[in-house]
């Protein structure tokens, strides 16, 4: 018999607003086999062949950062139900690792990342589109505390890099894909109406393609 079509969930946001964790919140609703959560981060470009000052340079905040045209055939891959090999990305060396992550399709995809609102032709492939909307002081908060913690930064870098680049992308490119949004939810993964509404959309469209079938 055929396999329906998966759901596909857009969950974007400024840095460190929430996106991560409420992917994760609704990731854990549902039985592992079923969800997979595709990072936007997973598919910046390749800077193999750049130096590391060069790399320190990107500005990686513009939709022109990301590999966006593979982005979109593996997620038209996956909703043909066809597996994937996810590119993963080190925030440590800012590049792409060697390695990549073999994705088996599943019935519920997981879209996350500043700019996935961005682009139209990846908009047009998602059911429910989500904002996660965290105040600006709360989020650099947060980026300088897990940046220091997981991405190897120090507290200059961030700040320096979050005045030059990723406040003034935010307020061009991220910010104004509120607007497509079908949800804006604040508070992120504390806000737990929101989660448990999303789970509760996402088993009603599951359970519609099941009996449309
Ligand atoms: N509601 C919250 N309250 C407190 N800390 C939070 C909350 N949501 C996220 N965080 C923390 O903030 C940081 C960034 O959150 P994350 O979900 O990774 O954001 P994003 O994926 O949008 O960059 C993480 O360290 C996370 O644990
Ligand atoms: O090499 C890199 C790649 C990305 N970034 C920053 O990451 C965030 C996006 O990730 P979130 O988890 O949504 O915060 C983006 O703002 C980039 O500036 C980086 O610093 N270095």
């Amino acid at each position: 018999m055929m396999k329906n079509k998966p759901v596909v969930i857009g969950v974007t946001g400024g840095t460190a607003s929430g996106k991560t964790t409420v992917s994760h919140a609704i990731f854990d609703h549902f039985s592992k086999n079923s969800v997979l959560l595709l990072e936007q981060d997973s598919y910046y470009k390749d800077q193999s062949k750049m130096t590391m000052a060069q790399r320190r340079a990107v500005n990686y905040d513009h939709p022109l950062a990301f590999d966006t045209d593979r982005l979109i055939q593996d997620l038209k891959k996956l909703l043909k139900r066809q597996a994937i090999d996810k590119p993963i990305y080190d925030y440590k060396v800012l590049n792409r690792s060697a390695e990549v992550i073999h994705e088996e399709p599943r019935d519920v995809i997981i879209l996350e990342g500043i700019l996935i609102l961005d682009d139209p032709r990846l908009r047009d492939l998602m059911d429910i589109k989500v904002f996660v909307d965290t105040d600006d002081d709360v989020r650099i908060i947060r980026r300088i505390q897990r940046d220091m913690r997981e991405r190897d930064r120090t507290l200059t870098n961030i700040i320096d890099q979050y005045l030059t680049t990723v406040k003034p992308m935010y307020h061009q490119f991220v910010e104004p894909t509120k607007r497509y949004a079908d949800l804006i939810v604040p508070d992120g993964g504390k806000n737990q109406v929101a989660i448990d509404l999303l789970v509760t959309k996402v088993r009603d469209i599951l359970q519609k393609k099941q009996t449309i079938n």
